[in-house]
């Protein structure tokens, strides 16, 4: 099942720097293997915002909960989810 996830990171304004760095940097590390996996399928920054837009390919709405919760920034994001399904005017064919 594929959604559509868009994440914006709020971090506290008196959070540790050296706490932030650490929380950023384990993110990074499990979005990177989230990704060679294939259940993070895409990931961009949205210009001008601390947040990103991002495609998950999990096999269920459970699954998806689990992933994002996992995230290290999860305690500090604002998550919006939208479950995406083939549109019937696509021309492309390999995918679900
Ligand atoms: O930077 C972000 O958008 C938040 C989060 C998502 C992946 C990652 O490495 O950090």
């Amino acid at each position: 099942m594929l959604f559509h996830v868009k994440m914006t990171v709020i971090l506290p304004a008196d959070m540790d720097p050296a706490v932030a760095t650490k929380l950023k940097a384990d993110e990074k590390e499990l979005a990177q293997r989230l990704q060679r996996e294939g259940q993070w399928r895409h990931l961009w920054r949205i210009a001008g915002h601390y947040a990103n837009y991002s495609v998950f390919d999990v096999p269920s709405v459970e699954a998806l909960h689990d992933t994002l919760m996992l995230l290290p920034l999860f305690p500090y994001m604002e998550i919006e989810i939208d479950g995406l399904c083939r549109h019937p005017s696509s021309i492309h064919t390999d995918d679900r």
